[in-house]
């Protein structure tokens, strides 16, 4: 017995909603250049080094509401939003994952990398990607199957497969308890004595993984992010050839990560870097209400 043909035509592609989210990553970048050298009045959130400035919550409200005069039926999850009280709840309906600026601490210090990211999901897979590393006008995307791209041109991971010949790239985050610090850091010093080329950290976990998906960096991997930091660069890098992995299966709720060139790096690190407890953004198990795929 035959099952039903579904029609191919109800099969969206969303390139329209791709290309609508850049014409609006462009207009936010604009908004985060214009005030990046200017002083800014800063607030604090869940830790002293978890920063949000009037620039992150207006640039989210344009989005959102661009988005949603456009697209009434769609839903978002957008950092300031949730941090305002808004549920985090990833359902099967056409959602974005907004982060304003991704790398606040940058933007206040005018340390010149801070992106807006922008991730698409349906049915809690990613259909696309938009970073825009605004201070170095690099605009990276990703679309599900049609390869990654900067400023219009293909990218390509390196394909590095030897950790002693990768540059790894990573972040500290805003937790400043005593076992997050010292698992941080232990991490570091582990991946130092592989030994590895050398670590990095730019302050934009989404920068950060777009450097992996340009092959400038070799891996990256991160605990205590959350899933609009890494929704749009984990597409980025897998279109690029790249490997996105947490312990187990990707699962951008989880708060963890493993960006890398080959699965033999990605493993490596697995193998090296201890986790600390972090309450999932949202969801139970992995995969099941609320977790994501790529
Ligand atoms: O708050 P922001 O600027 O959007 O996020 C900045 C950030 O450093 O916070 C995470 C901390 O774990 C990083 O991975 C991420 O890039
Ligand atoms: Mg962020
Ligand atoms: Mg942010």
């Amino acid at each position: 017995l035959h099952a039903p043909r579904t029609p191919h035509a109800a099969m969206a592609d969303w390139t329209d909603c791709l290309d609508f989210g850049i014409s609006l990553a462009k207009q936010a970048s604009e908004a985060v250049l214009t005030a990046f050298n200017r002083q800014k009045e800063v607030k604090l959130k869940s830790s002293p080094a978890d920063l949000v400035t009037e620039t992150d919550q207006r640039v989210e409200k344009m989005l959102i509401s661009a988005i949603r005069k456009r697209y009434p039926q769609h839903r978002f999850i957008g950092e300031e939003s949730v941090a305002a009280g808004e549920p985090l709840e990833l359902t099967d309906r056409p959602t974005w994952i907004i982060d304003p600026i991704d790398g606040t601490v940058n933007f206040v210090h005018r340390f010149p990398f801070v992106a807006i990211s922008i991730a698409f999901t349906v049915n809690k897979q990613t259909e696309f990607g938009i970073v825009y590393s605004c201070v170095e006008d690099k605009l990276f995307h990703a679309q599900r199957g049609r390869g990654a791209f900067l400023n219009g041109e293909p990218l390509h991971v390196s394909g590095q497969e030897d950790i002693s010949r990768c540059v790894v790239v990573t972040e500290i985050g805003a937790e400043r308890d005593d076992l997050a610090l010292s698992t941080l850091t232990s991490n570091i010093f582990r991946l130092l004595k592989l030994p590895v080329h050398g670590v990095r950290a730019l302050g934009t976990a989404a920068v950060d993984m777009c450097q992996v998906a340009t092959g400038g960096a070799d891996a990256y991997y991160h605990i205590g992010m959350h899933c609009w930091d890494i929704a749009a660069s984990a597409i980025i890098v897998k279109e690029a050839g790249g490997v996105v992995t947490d312990t187990d299966e990707f699962d951008m709720m989880s708060r963890r990560v493993i960006a890398a060139s080959s699965s033999s790096v990605a493993n490596r690190i697995s193998q090296v870097v201890r986790a600390f407890p972090c309450r999932r953004d949202c969801g139970g198990a992995p995969g099941a209400n609320g977790g994501a795929a790529l």
